[in-house]
């Protein structure tokens, strides 16, 4: 099977394409690298594309010569808090170039499309834990971009028949097993990684945004799900889709919920450190609550959490950082 994987240097990318090469596929990444990392490619027979999603002159002649039979999107910009200062540049990356890609999927026939979605296109859930039946309704532009995109996958497919699965991720974390690749997001967002750069030194402290939400401990409560994870629900998303699957949409969790202070207890505990703390005012835009309910997943892909314990998570974010690339490529 020969895939395509754009952002496949980036952290959920690289994880995805590592579990793709174990499987025997034959992998093409299309990064332009501006957050990737040519590290995070560790294996030798990946080929490695260097350039822009809305770059016709290299994405044309990439998708029709490369025979491929799925692609995997992941590029994009990732910043929630960015976004809103500069929409455009969220708009221009995150939906005008991708439809750069999808022109050349239709001119070469390249028919199935696994896109990196978001739990952020639900906006402010009304149910909780939420079903891919939730409206959605983004409360940001990077949440969005993504919905936007997921619309235009839906026209494509009435139009030329493109199959897309549209994988709504919650919250992204741990790293390899291994902890030969890792998250190295510049600048970094994330709660787990900034709360360990704290015992690295390369932050001084952690601020948590917000004690007075209504949740049990009044901090916002997320569902972490491993990386490694995520990369198997898209292995299983391209199966789906060289069986014949329709478009279809899942949102990737373990159904669980954390706060930031039960993230931060996990951390102390993982790492036998005094984490040092700062609370802070809220974040804006953070929603207090988001869980998935991830039975569709279970139910059509066959996929389903194997790590559901948060040590575990924080434990192979910690080896990563502590490991021989001490958290950066
Ligand atoms: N990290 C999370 O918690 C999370 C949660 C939900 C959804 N997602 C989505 O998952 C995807 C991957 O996220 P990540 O954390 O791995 O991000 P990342 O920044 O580590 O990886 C994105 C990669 O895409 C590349 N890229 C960006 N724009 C490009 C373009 N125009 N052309 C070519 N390459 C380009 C970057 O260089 C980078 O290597 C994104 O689409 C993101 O929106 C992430
Ligand atoms: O320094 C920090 C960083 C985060 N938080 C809190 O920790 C939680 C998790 O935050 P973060 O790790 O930044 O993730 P989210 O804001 O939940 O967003 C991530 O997860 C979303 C899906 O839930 C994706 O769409 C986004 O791309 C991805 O950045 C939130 O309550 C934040 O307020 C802090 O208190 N301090």
């Amino acid at each position: 099977m020969k895939v395509l994987v754009t952002g496949g240097a980036g952290y959920i990318g690289s994880h995805t394409v590592r579990q793709l090469v174990k499987t025997g596929a034959d992998v093409t990444v299309l990064d332009n690298m501006v957050y990737g990392h040519i590290g995070a490619i560790v294996d030798p027979e990946v080929k490695l594309v260097k350039g822009d999603l809305g770059d016709a002159s290299v994405v044309y002649p990439l998708l029709m010569t490369g025979n491929f039979d799925a692609v995997i999107h992941f590029a994009a910009y990732i910043n929630v808090g960015e976004s809103v200062q500069n929409p455009l540049k969220y708009y221009m990356n995150n939906i005008a170039r991708p439809l750069v890609l999808l022109g050349a999927m239709q001119a070469a026939g390249v028919k199935r499309f696994v896109f990196s979605s978001t739990c952020a296109t639900y906006g402010v859930p009304t149910q909780i834990p939420i079903p891919e039946t939730e409206k959605q309704d983004p409360i940001n532009p990077y949440g969005s971009s993504k919905y936007m995109l997921e619309k235009v996958c839906k026209d494509c497919d009435r139009a030329w028949g493109l199959k897309s699965v549209f994988l709504r991720y919650f919250n992204a974390s741990g790293c390899s097993v291994d902890g030969l690749i890792g998250e190295d997001h510049e600048p970094e967002t994330h709660l787990i990684p900034n709360i360990l750069l704290t015992l690295t030194g390369e932050k001084e402290y952690i601020e948590v945004f917000g004690t007075d939400y209504d949740t049990p401990d009044g901090t916002c409560i997320r569902d972490y799900i491993h990386v490694d994870d995520l990369a198997d629900a898209h292995l299983k998303a391209v199966d789906y889709l060289m069986k014949g699957g329709s478009t279809e949409c899942f949102n990737l969790g373990t159904g669980l919920g954390l706060s930031v202070r039960e993230i931060l207890e996990t951390a102390e505990k993982v790492t036998g450190k005094k984490i040092p703390v700062r609370y802070g005012p809220r974040r804006e835009g953070d929603p207090p609550r988001l869980i998935a309910n991830p039975a569709k997943a279970k139910e059509i892909l066959g996929w389903e959490a194997q790590c559901k314990d948060a040590n575990k998570i924080v434990e192979t974010a910690w080896k990563w950082m502590t490991g021989p690339h001490g958290g950066h490529y």
